[in-house]
């Protein structure tokens, strides 16, 4: 079973136990059900702002361990004092290690862009992300019909937040609705967890023109941005680089620092 199938089946598991614990009507006495979000595609095209989204990522399928024990309120701060546009959480326990407290504790600390980074199958969790405080959340094209993306997005759209439609390919791209703001194109195979940020300038002519454009996965070079940036890339989604070692504050500084004196 590929990696993606596997998450699935899980997910659908845990979010059947999640909606007969947190009913919707629980969700929507969250606090932040009814406060506005912030715009995630506004802050990547700031011009003051490189476009950075840092993301909290303890460990994943590819790579295993990151930064298990990483402080989700230290590591956010540090993201914003140093640049970066906004934050995103995987909020995964089983296969990141994430959780809707690190999303949470996120929120607390910062007036950001928060991307919920999740395999959402589900209205539930559309719901469920509005709970939490976050301001956009991640569709991904291999694992959604037609027919979910419409809803999803219209679901979420209702709620005040934005949409990251993730592709791998021509075909996934062809699902893509006018309604969603960003698109992001992931560099990593997951048939081989290989990542090449090639991949995102190879296929970047047949993304849609209005749409804000995300290269996602294996970057770790600030001069392989300065190269998407000229290609026509608006935001860059980078975790494991920044989490991988001890200060994923200081990295992201570095690595924005480094871009804005190129
Ligand atoms: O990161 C993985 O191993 C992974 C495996 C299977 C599905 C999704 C996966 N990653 C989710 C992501 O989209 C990345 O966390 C995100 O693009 C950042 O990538 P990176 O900078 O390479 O950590």
């Amino acid at each position: 079973m590929s990696i993606l199938k596997e998450i699935v089946e899980h997910k659908k598991k845990e979010v059947a136990k999640d909606k007969s614990l947190y009913p919707i009507t629980l969700l929507e006495q969250s606090i932040h059900f009814d406060a506005p979000c912030v715009s995630l595609s506004e802050y990547i095209l700031r011009p003051d702002k490189v476009g950075i989204i840092a993301e909290f990522k303890r460990k994943s399928p590819s790579k295993g361990a990151i930064n298990l024990y990483a402080s989700p309120e230290e590591v956010s701060i540090g993201y914003m004092q140093a640049g970066a546009s906004a934050i995103s959480v995987l909020t995964d326990k089983n296969y990141f290690g994430g959780s809707k407290e690190d999303l949470k504790t996120v929120r607390k600390y910062n007036f950001c862009p928060i991307l919920r980074k999740e395999f959402i199958i589900d209205e539930y969790q559309i719901l469920e992300a509005k709970s939490i405080g976050a301001d956009a959340i991640l569709l991904i094209a291999s694992i959604l019909t037609d027919d979910e993306i419409k809803k999803f997005t219209s679901l979420a759209k209702s709620l005040g937040l934005e949409i990251l439609f993730e592709v791998h390919d021509e075909e996934e791209i062809g699902k893509f609705i006018p309604e969603i703001d960003l698109i992001g194109v992931n560099n990593r195979n997951l048939k081989t967890f290989k990542t090449d940020f090639n991949y995102s300038l190879d296929i970047f002519n047949k993304l849609p023109t209005d749409a804000v454009k995300i290269s996602e996965s294996g970057i770790n070079d600030p001069k392989v941005v300065s190269q998407l940036k000229t290609a026509g890339y608006d935001g860059f989604l980078i975790g494991e680089y920044f989490m991988a070692g001890g200060h994923p504050e200081e990295k992201c500084k570095q690595f924005i620092d480094a871009i804005k004196n190129n």
